[in-house]
């Protein structure tokens, strides 16, 4: 039997327009048993709405088709009533990172809406929120609508499933530790190389490589912050069954210059930003003079409960130092393993793959619909 299924993609920005390319090519690959359909396709002020749920064209997809249909978006309790009112199993893909879309998960859980998204916002605020969300999810007890979030840790590798079946088959976390940012591992292996040939670049420079290579939050302030690897530490410590108020509940260190901290806008922040390069090649250098090199750490500890995010010098021979690219490292400490960590390592940010993690959920959905 064919299965029918609509999907609600929202955000089409580095991710979106990825997961729509791939979402495509995937619907074609498996047209003899699967019957999805995209309904609706929608950014800040403008939606594509396929109104009697025929499926919008994705070959060739372009933001800019939005903006010429001129069509607002729907309020959540109207895509809501949309897309129960289907006659299908439908799926809502959040490529956003809108904290007002992610708090109105529960409200599509409890209508029996799957979710797969890599925003973090929905799993990694207020803990009510998190409760809320797997209280109504079908897969952790409730009798709602299924939902995955692999690429909200390390893009497309399998951070959140390792961690899952970890736990789900009775071993226990005891701490993880490693680089969890995309534009900060990228950042540092390029501003403060480790193999000691390579002239190091500009703080500032690379930051806007980093941006312009999609591997940045929307704001590139939510990366060097520490907010960025804050969240994603705040989503492993829940699922490691700590109980963490917010991101913003443990020592995080910002490296936004202090002046910077009141910048009115992003683009105000990356003018200004090269006036500090100064300031962060000192910190390169005071590391190197010590044969060391300067990354940007996350690590937690289940037995202390304490959560900790900022940068750390580390001999040039430590794995982390030999991390390229926008490698992400994680590595799970557990009872099972031991002293020796499984360790999941791969490039960690971009938009192709982040998409591929969102994908990958959506397969599981569609595997676990009847
Ligand atoms: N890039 C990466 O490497 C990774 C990204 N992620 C996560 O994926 C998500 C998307 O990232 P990315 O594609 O890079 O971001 P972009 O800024 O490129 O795209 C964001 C998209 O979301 C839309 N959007 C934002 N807010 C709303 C809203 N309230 N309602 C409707 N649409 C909205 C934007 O529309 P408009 O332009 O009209 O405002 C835009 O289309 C983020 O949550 C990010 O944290 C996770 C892992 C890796
Ligand atoms: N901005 C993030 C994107 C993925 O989560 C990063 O740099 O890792
Ligand atoms: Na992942």
């Amino acid at each position: 039997m064919t299965k029918d299924i609509k999907i609600a993609i929202i955000g089409v920005g580095g991710v979106g327009k990825a997961f729509i390319s791939q979402l495509a090519s995937y619907i074609q690959r498996n047209q003899s048993t699967l019957s999805i359909s995209v309904v609706y396709i929608a950014r800040s002020s403008t939606a594509l709405i396929s109104k009697d749920y025929s499926p919008l064209p994705l070959t060739a997809f372009v933001p800019e088709k939005l903006d010429a249909a001129g069509v607002p978006p729907l309020s959540v309790p109207d895509l809501i009533k949309f897309l129960k009112d289907c006659g299908s199993e439908a799926i809502l893909i959040d490529n956003t990172s809108s904290i007002e879309l992610a708090s109105q998960y529960p409200e599509f859980l409890k209508s029996g809406i799957h979710i797969a998204t890599p925003n973090k916002k929905g799993f990694s605020s207020e803990e009510s929120l998190w409760n809320d969300i797997f209280a109504a999810a079908g897969n952790s007890g409730g009798s709602g609508g299924y939902v995955f979030h692999e690429s909200t840790v390390g893009a497309g590798l399998p951070v959140i499933s390792t961690i899952k079946d970890l736990i789900d088959t009775g071993d226990e976390v005891t701490k993880i530790e490693g680089v969890f940012s995309g534009t900060l591992s990228y950042l540092f292996n390029q501003f403060a190389p480790a193999g000691g040939n390579e002239a190091p670049r500009a703080f500032s420079e690379v930051v806007k490589v980093a941006k312009d290579a999609g591997y940045t939050e929307p704001d590139p302030r939510d990366d060097l912050n520490g907010m960025d690897v804050a969240r994603k530490l705040t989503i492993l410590a829940r699922l490691s069954g700590l109980s963490i108020a917010s991101p913003t509940s443990f020592p995080v260190q910002s490296l936004i210059p202090k002046p910077l901290e009141s910048a009115s806008s992003a683009q105000e922040f990356m003018t200004n930003l090269p006036n500090y390069d100064a300031d962060m090649g000192q910190l390169a250098e005071e590391a190197k003079k010590e044969g060391k090199v300067i990354r940007f750490v996350g690590s937690l500890d289940v037995a202390s409960k304490s959560l900790k995010v900022g940068l750390e010098k580390l001999d040039a021979s430590h794995p982390i130092a030999a991390l390229k690219g926008s490698d992400n490292i994680v590595a799970f400490y557990t009872k099972r393993y031991g002293d020796r960590a499984l360790v999941v390592q791969g490039a960690g940010a971009g938009g192709d793959l982040t998409a591929m993690g969102v994908l990958a959920d959506v397969i599981k959905i569609i595997a676990r619909i009847k």
